[in-house]
Order: C-alpha cells, then sequence, then structure tokens
C-alpha cells in the first residue's frame, strides 16, 4: 500500500540509498533524499519529484540544521531509512580517535538524533497511514567483528542496538527494523583480488547489486508485523 506520507532516505544521491529513492518514487510514494554533493543524480531526482535536501551529519549543527529544516516543511512522516554511511578502515592514514568518532557520529549520533526529533512526526504519518517505519542499514559485520574496518563496525553494532531500544520506545505505532547486509555492490576502485577474496566469503559467491536491498525496504516497509528485527543479506556467509 502507498504510503501518503513522505518517507525519508538519508544519502540518497548514489547506490543503494538512490536505487530506494527510485523504486518508492515510482511506486508512488512521497520520497524526501538527503545528500551532501550537488551532482547529476540530484538533479535527475527533483525531476522525478523527490525532494532533496542537502545535509552533512558529520557534525551537529549539520543534523539539527537537518531536523529542522524537515520540522518547518513537514508535519509527518511514513518512514525514515538510515542509509547515510562512510566505510572507512584503519588501514587509512587517520588519527583512530578522529576514525571512531567519524563513524559513530554518522551511523549512531545521527539516527539517534534523527529518530527522537522526528517521533511526533511519525506518529502522525501513522495516524495518517495507519504505518510507519524506520529502518536502520547497518552491516553482517556489526555482528561479527572486522579486522579491518574496527570503528565502522563498532558503530554498526551501535546501530543494531539503536534498533532495538527505538523499537521498544516506539511501537506500536512505529516499527523500527535493519537490514544487514555483508556484500551488495562493490566500489569501482575494488581490485578484482580483493572482489574474489569477498565473494568467496559467502556460499552464493555473488554481488548481489542495489536491488537486493531495496527488495529487502519494500518487504519491511510492508510488513506489519516486524519490528526490532533485522533482514540479513549476506548469502550464506554465517555458514562459510
Ligand atoms: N555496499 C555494500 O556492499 C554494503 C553496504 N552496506 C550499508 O548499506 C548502506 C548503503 O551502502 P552504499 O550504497 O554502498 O553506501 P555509500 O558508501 O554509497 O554511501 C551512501 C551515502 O552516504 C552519504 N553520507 C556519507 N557520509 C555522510 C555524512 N556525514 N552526512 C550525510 N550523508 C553522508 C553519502 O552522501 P553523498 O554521496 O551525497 O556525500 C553517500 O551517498 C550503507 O549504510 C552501508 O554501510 C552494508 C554492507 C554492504
Ligand atoms: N557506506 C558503505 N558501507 C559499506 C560499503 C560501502 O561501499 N559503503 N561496502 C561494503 C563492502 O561491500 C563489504 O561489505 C564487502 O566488501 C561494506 N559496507
Amino acid at each position: 500500500m502507498t504510503r501518503k506520507m513522505p518517507i525519508i532516505i538519508t544519502g540518497g544521491g548514489q547506490r543503494l540509498g538512490l536505487a530506494c529513492a527510485k523504486a518508492l518514487n515510482a511506486e508512488g510514494h512521497q520520497v524526501i533524499i538527503t545528500y551532501r554533493k550537488p551532482r547529476e543524480e540530484i538533479r535527475s531526482l527533483e525531476q522525478q519529484g523527490v525532494v532533496c535536501i542537502q545535509a552533512d551529519f558529520s557534525s551537529t549543527k549539520g543534523v539539527d540544521d537537518f531536523i529542522s529544516t524537515v520540522k518547518q516543511n513537514y508535519s509527518a512522516l511514513g518512514g525514515i531509512i538510515h542509509n547515510a554511511s562512510e566505510w572507512e578502515s584503519e588501514k587509512n592514514s587517520v588519527d583512530p580517535s578522529t576514525l571512531m568518532e567519524k563513524m559513530w557520529q554518522v551511523h549512531v549520533f545521527a539516527p539517534y538524533r534523527i529518530n527522537l526529533a522526528f517521533e511526533g512526526l511519525l506518529c502522525a504519518g501513522f495516524e495518517h497511514d495507519g504505518q510507519a517505519d524506520i529502518i536502520h542499514m547497518t552491516d553482517y559485520v556489526a555482528e561479527k567483528g572486522s579486522d579491518k574496518h574496527i570503528a565502522y563496525a563498532s558503530s554498526k553494532a551501535g546501530l543494531t542496538n539503536l534498533t532495538y531500544s527505538f523499537a521498544k520506545r516506539f511501537a506500536p505505532n512505529i516499527n523500527v527494523n535493519a537490514i544487514a547486509p555483508s556484500l551488495l555492490m562493490f566500489n569501482d576502485e575494488d581490485a578484482p583480488e580483493y572482489r574474489n577474496k569477498a565473494l568467496n566469503k559467502s556460499l552464493l559467491r555473488k554481488e548481489p547489486g542495489e536491488q537486493e536491498g531495496v527488495l529487502a525496504v519494500q518487504y519491511i516497509l510492508s510488513s506489519r508485523y516486524m519490528t526490532g528485527r533485522t533482514l540479513s543479506l549476506d548469502g550464506g556467509r554465517h555458514l562459510v
């Protein structure tokens, strides 16, 4: 059922976020996305009727400015998909404290602050549509850890835990769930040997592409009996 109240997708300018924005917009949903860098994809989404809000969640001010913009323009929300993310490893020459702060800022602080700020808008969306959803995009490594993306994995574990807490706090009007991919799509710069190693980590040994994530989002938005849970998209990696 198409939701009348808008659905926010953070980080909707590329890859999974962009695919979700296009799919939900095509289904007739009102879609709002956030982005940092103006580019052709943003202009194209605007031409398709998607509302694009420039927002950078790397600072408290950036998060609060986004919250203010939404509250000034909307009185209800049908959902929010916390997709914005930076995948940074310890191998880069970044100071560990800076890296940990950056990962927790975008993956935990921003979703935490935004969920609390938008509770009333989402409840208004529930009153209107009979449903409202929060979806956290986490990661398989939240459960297993990562020796090369330690700070990143810890922050995704923090986001996983927010799923449980907000599911308890917002029930029964707002469902809160997570999607934990192990691999959806590589980055252009990923070398062949890296890609082969990553593919061999799962039983199915494939790069499913962003549509696998879109399907998971569509399922959760259509479900009426799921909250506090994680959809794992990992090709059987947990059995390897
Ligand atoms: N790709 C994969 O295989 C996997 C992905 N995931 C998770 O799925 C989600 C989507 O993955 P993917 O599409 O690859 O994500 P990307 O790495 O493409 O990042 C998504 C968006 O996050 C936005 N973003 C990053 N930092 C900030 C910030 N500080 N403030 C605001 N926006 C920010 C970027 O916006 P902009 O470009 O406008 O700057 C970017 O477009 C992520 O949460 C990711 O962790 C989990 C496991 C595997
Ligand atoms: N924000 C992002 N998070 C993640 C990405 C990404 O590109 N952006 N990519 C991965 C990898 O696919 C990894 O799961 C396997 O190589 C993980 N998270």
